[in-house]
């Protein structure tokens, strides 16, 4: 069945952003929390100079130890479900401090020492990305899942030459907030978008198999195994809202998905020029 997100890309698609139109070429990044602090400056250098030839990445970025270590601090209880926090009223505010405050602006800033320009967001700013409660919102509190992204202001801001660096934090049409896994985020920002490509940039180096005893990267994976591993229990945690939003996003435009290591040197241009790195979540057909 087709999704909210993915018929509204259906419909309108975006030419400015999409690769296929030869123009422009762009794709989603999604920074998570786990690497932020051991991303060396040379993935910066890469990202600015990427946008310095004309290619237009967009920023979504995680946070969740920030936040933990912040909630620790404070002395506020916080769990996980399923790879999601539960976040009370008091919860939901540290996370939008975090996100939208102290990591959205250090992303900015270092893309703006190595040379690049990057213009920072959270979700409520020009209600770029719209939520409702989960499903499981009796069991996570305020936890959103995306209804809508504002493709245009995207567009906009790319228009004027910056980096769209985005912090997962979402708006309801009543003005309500929500906390909203990062990686649902920015597999909704790419599907809105219509981009060939996602790149998950975490603290593995892809989906991780125990074979004869030894963890082994998956080169690639398909929906049933991924389905298969989160039921035995081998993709757990945080990995499965990266590989449920990795399924969404390649049921509508985004050709792949590709989950890597960011400490890697050298990641971003390894995994543009095409190597063989990481974890693929490709689409069919
Ligand atoms: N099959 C798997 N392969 C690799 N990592 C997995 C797997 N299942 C669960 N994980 C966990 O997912 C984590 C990455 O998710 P998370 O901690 O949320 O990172 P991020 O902050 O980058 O989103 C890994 O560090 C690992 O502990
Ligand atoms: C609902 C939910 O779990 N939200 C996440 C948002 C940050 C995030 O996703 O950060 P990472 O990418 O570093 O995991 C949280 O509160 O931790």
């Amino acid at each position: 069945m087709e999704t909210a997100l993915q018929g509204k890309q259906g419909v309108q698609g975006n030419p400015l952003l999409n690769d296929q139109q030869g123009e422009r070429s762009s794709f989603v990044m999604k920074c998570g929390g786990s690497t932020l602090e051991e991303l060396p400056d040379s993935f910066y250098n890469d990202l600015a100079r990427l946008q310095a030839s004309g290619v237009q990445p967009v920023i979504v970025h995680g946070g969740g130890p920030a936040i933990s270590d912040n909630l620790n601090k404070l002395g506020i209880e916080t769990h996980f479900v399923n790879g999601l926090r539960y976040t009370s009223e008091e919860v939901l505010d540290v996370v939008e401090m975090v996100l939208a405050g102290s990591i959205n602006k250090k992303v900015v800033r270092r893309i703006g020492q190595a040379g690049g320009k990057a213009l920072g967001l959270s979700g409520v700013d020009g209600s770029l990305i719209t939520a409702k409660p989960v499903q499981t919102a009796s069991e996570v509190g305020w936890v959103g899942d995306v209804t809508d992204v504002n493709a245009e202001l995207i567009e906009g801001v790319l228009k004027l030459g910056y980096m769209p660096v985005i912090a997962p934090v979402g708006i309801g049409e009543d003005g309500t907030r929500y906390n909203i896994n990062a990686d649902t985020a920015a597999g909704a920002v790419a599907s809105v978008l219509g981009v060939q490509q996602m790149i998950v940039v975490t603290d593995v180096p892809g989906i991780l198999k125990n074979i004869g005893g030894e963890k082994c990267v998956m080169e690639t994976v398909t929906v049933q195994q991924i389905e298969d591993m989160i039921l035995t229990g081998e993709i757990y945690g945080g990995m499965i809202p990266k590989v449920r939003a990795a399924v969404a996003c390649i049921q509508g435009k985004v050709n792949e998905v590709i989950i890597v290591d960011g400490s890697e040197p050298g990641i971003l241009g390894r995994v543009l020029s095409g190597e063989k790195i990481g974890t693929r979540i490709v689409r069919m057909g």
